[in-house]
Order: C-alpha cells, then sequence, then structure tokens
C-alpha cells in the first residue's frame, strides 16, 4: 500500500528517502532541495532559491506564463506587496517550498475593492450575453490548457495528476453551466390584485463580493463561485488559500486572456493578514456580499463580522457525513462507493465520510473488503503514474488525523489497515486507515478528521442509524446504501444533510445545488440555484 520513503513500519521498511528514489518520469518534476524555515526568517538567499523552484515548475508546463507569484489587481499581476512581505507555497508531497507570492495586506484589498467597485457599473450593465461569451471562452481556454492546470494543483496541494486533472474539468464546468445560466436570470410578473397597477420583481446583482476559498480545490472552489459571480453581473475580490493561490493565479490569467474587463476580478495573495482581510471585506461597505468555502469556525466568524453590513453571506462548511449500509445493501457496490467518498483527495474534501454505520450482520464482510481495496492504494506523490492517493496538505493536518486514529483506539477501535506511520517520509504523508468497533467516545463520532480514516461503527435497526447520523451539528452530505426503495424514500428524507447519494458515492455536478444545512452552511452553489448567492430582487410596482 505505501511505497519508497512512505514505506509503513512493520509492513515494508525502508530507510531511503522520497526524494532518492523516484521513477524517472517524477525526476521530471522534482525540484532543487531548499531548506525549510520559518516565513519570519525569510531572507533574500530564500527567496531567489524558491525563484529557482518557481523556474523549475514553469519549466515542465506547455505555458510557462501561467505561473506567477503575483496577486492580480486592476488587471495587473503584482508580484511584491506594499510591507515588501512574501510568504512561503510548500510542495506537500516533499515538505520543501516552491513558491513565494506577495504577502498583501489591508491597503492592497483596499485597491482591489476600489477597483472592482469602480467596475461594477459598466459591468453589470453588460447583456447576459455579452458575460456568457466570456465565461464560455475561460471555460475554453481552461480545457485547451488542463493538462498545465493539473499539474500546478498537484505541485502546490498534492493530489495525484489524474484528480487534479479531474478537479480541472470540474473546475471548468462551473464555468461553462453559469454561462448558460447567465441568459436565465428571470425574473417574475405578479399577477396584479389591483387594476391599475402591474407588478414585476426584477434579479439583480449585488455588487462587489468578496470571495474566500480553501485548499482543498483550489481550482474548482473559486470557479463555483467566480462563475455564478460574474454571470449575473457581480464584480469580485477573491482571496484564496494561502496554501494554492498559484491554481488562483493560472485562473485569473486565462480569465484576462478570455477578455473580462478591468477591476472585475481582483485577487489578494496573504497569509499574515488572512485574518484582517477577511474582516476587511466583511466590514467594507463597498462590499455587498460574502461567498466562502472552509471551516465551520471560520465561517461562524466571517457571518459576525458581516452582521454589521448586513451583508448577503453564503457558507459552505465543514462535514461529518454517515454512510450507511443497510442489511439489503449490494456490498460490493457499497465498499466502491466507499472508497470514493471516502478516500478521494485522501480524504480531504467536505463530503468525505467520517463515520461509516454498517448493519451488524454484515458489518465484517464490509469491513473485510474496505480493507482488501485500501491495501492495494497507492500512496506518494501526486507526480508518480501509479500514485492514486497524496499527501495531506501540511503537517497540522497529518497530526489532526494521528490524533484521531489514536484516540479512537484507546477507546478500543480495532485497526484493519494503516494506523503506522514510516519516519522516512519528507512530505505530510498518513497511512490510508481503516478502524472497526468505532463508538460514540470516539472524535471520529462527532468531528471532521479531513484525512484517510475510515472508521465503521454498527447498528441494528433503520430508527437506532438515523438517530446516530443526524446526532452532529454538521449536516452536509450523507450516504446510504440498500435496495428497498421505500426505505430509500424514507432514509433520504430523514437525513438531516443539504445532500445525500443513495447508492452511490459520488454526489457532486455542477448542475445540481451543491450546499449544507445545520452549521454546514447557508445557500447553495452550482445549479440554477447558485445564481441566488449573488442575486437580489427588486420589486417594481407600475401604476397604469
Ligand atoms: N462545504 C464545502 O463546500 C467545503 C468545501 C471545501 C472545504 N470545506 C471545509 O473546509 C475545511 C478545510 O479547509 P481549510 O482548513 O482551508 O479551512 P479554513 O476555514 O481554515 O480556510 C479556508 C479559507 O479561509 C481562510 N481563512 C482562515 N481563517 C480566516 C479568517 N479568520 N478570516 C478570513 N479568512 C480566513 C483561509 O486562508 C482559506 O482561504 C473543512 O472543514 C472542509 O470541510 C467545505
Ligand atoms: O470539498 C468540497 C467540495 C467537493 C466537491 O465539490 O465535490
Amino acid at each position: 500500500m505505501l511505497r519508497r520513503g512512505l514505506l509503513t513500519k512493520g509492513l515494508n521498511s525502508t530507510t531511503t528517502p522520497l526524494a532518492t528514489r523516484r521513477t524517472s518520469r517524477a525526476a521530471l518534476f522534482s525540484f532543487p532541495r531548499v531548506p525549510l524555515l520559518s516565513i519570519s526568517s525569510q531572507t533574500p538567499r530564500f527567496l531567489s532559491s524558491a525563484a529557482n523552484s518557481l523556474t523549475h515548475l514553469k519549466s515542465q508546463l506547455s505555458d510557462p506564463t501561467l505561473i506567477t507569484a503575483a496577486g492580480f489587481i486592476d488587471n495587473e499581476f503584482i508580484a511584491t506587496s506594499n510591507s515588501g512581505k512574501h510568504f512561503a507555497v510548500y510542495d506537500p508531497a516533499k515538505g520543501t517550498q516552491i513558491a513565494h507570492l506577495p504577502d498583501m495586506g489591508i491597503e492592497e484589498t483596499e485597491r482591489a475593492i476600489q477597483s472592482a467597485k469602480k467596475a461594477f457599473p459598466a459591468w453589470s450593465q453588460t447583456t447576459a450575453k455579452e458575460r456568457s461569451t466570456i465565461l464560455r471562452t475561460w471555460y475554453n481556454l481552461i480545457l485547451e490548457n488542463e493538462q498545465d492546470l493539473a499539474k500546478i494543483i498537484t505541485w502546490e496541494n498534492g493530489k495525484p495528476l489524474a484528480d487534479a486533472l479531474g478537479e480541472v474539468r470540474y473546475g471548468a464546468s462551473f464555468f461553462e453551466w453559469f454561462s448558460e445560466e447567465a441568459k436565465r436570470l428571470y425574473g417574475e410578473v405578479i399577477p396584479s390584485p389591483n387594476r391599475q397597477q402591474r407588478m414585476i420583481a426584477i434579479r439583480q446583482p449585488l455588487g462587489v463580493v468578496g470571495i474566500i476559498t480553501p485548499w482543498n480545490f483550489p481550482n474548482a472552489m473559486i470557479t463555483r463561485k467566480l462563475g455564478a459571480a460574474l454571470a449575473v453581473g457581480c464584480t469580485v475580490v477573491a482571496k484564496p488559500a494561502s496554501e494554492t493561490p498559484l491554481s488562483a493565479v493560472a485562473l485569473y490569467e486565462l480569465g484576462r486572456r478570455a477578455g473580462v474587463p478591468k477591476g472585475v476580478i481582483g485577487l489578494v495573495t496573504t497569509h499574515h493578514d488572512t485574518k484582517a482581510i477577511g474582516k476587511h471585506l466583511c466590514e467594507s461597505q463597498d462590499i455587498s456580499g460574502i461567498s466562502f468555502t472552509g471551516s465551520t469556525a471560520v465561517g461562524k466568524l466571517l457571518l459576525k463580522q458581516s452582521a454589521d453590513t448586513v451583508k448577503k453571506v453564503s457558507l459552505e462548511l465543514g462535514g461529518n457525513a454517515a454512510f450507511i449500509v443497510f442489511e439489503d445493501a449490494d456490498i460490493d457496490k457499497a465498499v466502491d462507493a466507499a472508497v470514493l467518498a471516502k478516500f478521494r483527495s485522501s480524504g480531504q474534501t467536505c463530503i468525505c465520510v467520517n463515520r461509516f454505520y454498517v448493519h451488524s450482520s454484515i458489518k465484517d464482510v464490509f469491513g473485510e473488503r474496505l480493507r482488501e481495496k485500501v491495501e492495494k492504494f497507492r500512496v506518494g506523490s501526486g507526480m508518480e503514474a501509479d500514485t492514486t492517493h497524496g499527501p495531506l496538505i501540511n503537517k497540522a493536518s497529518v497530526e489532526k488525523v494521528r490524533s484521531h486514529v489514536h484516540d479512537a483506539l484507546d477507546h478500543g477501535a480495532k485497526l484493519l489497515v494503516g494506523g503506522k506511520e514510516s519516519e522516512n517520509t519528507h512530505g505530510y504523508f498518513y497511512p490510508p486507515t481503516v478502524l472497526t468497533d468505532m463508538n460514540d467516545n470516539m472524535r471520529i463520532a462527532t468531528e471532521e478528521t479531513f484525512g484517510p480514516v475510515a472508521g465503521i461503527f454498527s447498528f441494528d435497526t433503520e430508527e437506532e442509524v438515523l438517530k446516530h447520523a443526524n446526532n452532529t451539528r454538521f449536516g452536509l452530505a450523507g450516504y446510504f446504501f440498500s435496495k428497498d426503495v421505500s426505505r430509500c424514500w424514507r432514509v433520504a428524507e430523514s437525513l438531516q444533510v443539504g445532500m445525500v447519494g443513495v447508492n452511490t458515492g459520488a454526489i457532486s455536478s455542477e448542475v445540481a445545488p451543491f450546499g449544507g444545512v445545520k452549521e454546514s452552511g447557508i445557500g447553495r452553489e452550482g445549479a440554477r440555484q447558485g445564481l441566488d448567492e449573488y442575486t437580489q430582487y427588486k420589486y417594481i410596482n407600475m401604476a397604469i
């Protein structure tokens, strides 16, 4: 399952570091080694090492101009911050620095806001067809550059190249979808109760919106928001995660080429000033809406910070998905879906399963078949062709996953596979792990692990499992397997979540409303509902 420098102690131990054991293909993507230092200890020599890495990355692309270590304000790439500070971006498969981006602050954010504010009147008055054409052109450019965009995702996020390519296409699908939906922003003609009045409701763009995105889908989480915002005529100031800003910059370069007018899209890159910039976006009277994807804790903070200016806030937050396998399920299909729904992006998606509930009569066979599948995973650098699962994003993520596994074992869980880390890896890896005999006293029962750990709980009745599945403040996604049609309706309607997969582990699509209930969020992305987050109704009463 684990290989090269990642081999698990006790399974197949080795002392050779990953970096020295690359395949020839992977060697194409190896970077000069740069010592790990904290950002505050950066020196010019240090910056130049990262610049070398960046030059090396560029040389691997068909179009090197897609990578720029810069933010984007007023249609210009800005490579230095006002403070002169930079922050580092790491390759999570090696733990080495690959780029330094300008660590922007309030001043640059305000400049981006003012630029977007200035651009709003003209952009909001373009026709739907004009906006649609620009989005469609941008979509085509993304597909033309999909291989390069995928490499950039893998470099900074770590996911396997094939998954990164999947993300690029998924991300592009939001531009395609919203280029079409732009033309269908229909209002309503309301049958008037008064013969002397005619009533209509039109839909108008909010204005300038602030967008904050996470690192787990560095491309698609931006396009899902940008596509909808631009389609209705909003202008945008976006702040990508500091772990993965290069994907955002590459998208912006393609947006510039697609003809997005000056000021319509701004991009502020930051690490140190993340909190201050988030607060500034929320409190600015020139920002009319906030759209955030990330953790529930930060989402709550942004919601509070937006209260004083009464902003429309759209939140796509954390989850704690249950995956229920009833006694009448097709077990093989359930196991295949479990692999996808749990281990996609090494467990780092918001809709990843956090708790498996398997009927007690099939718990052992389900666990055994899942173990067999997981043992076949190939964990390693996302750049290597046979890698099925990449690293986690950073050290803190590995520590959280480790603590969840230790906590489960301390409370009586049994390890079916994984759980033992290599001492020889340079990146942020955790071995895909399956635990059984889980119980409610374990942290995994209530906290989102956001990593490659499947914990199997057992149950006996439908009533009991629904109670457990819904016993959480999260409500993003839920999955279940059953062949009983009545039960399928019953359970789908009873799960307290925004999205349900019935006999499937793959639910994401640009045409479907993505979002959660309870503390998993407010609002929907994708689908026609995705436009609602960026528009408001205006009622017009016309006396005749
Ligand atoms: N519901 C969804 O669609 C969805 C999608 C992806 C990720 N997520 C959730 O995101 C979490 C993982 O992502 P993460 O660790 O990057 O989340 P995070 O909340 O730490 O970061 C998300 C973004 O918010 C920024 N940020 C952090 N603190 C901030 C602050 N005080 N003010 C303003 N911005 C701030 C980060 O820089 C990043 O850009 C998980 O909980 C996952 O479930 C949800
Ligand atoms: O991580 C959250 C988004 C995942 C998806 O859109 O499928």
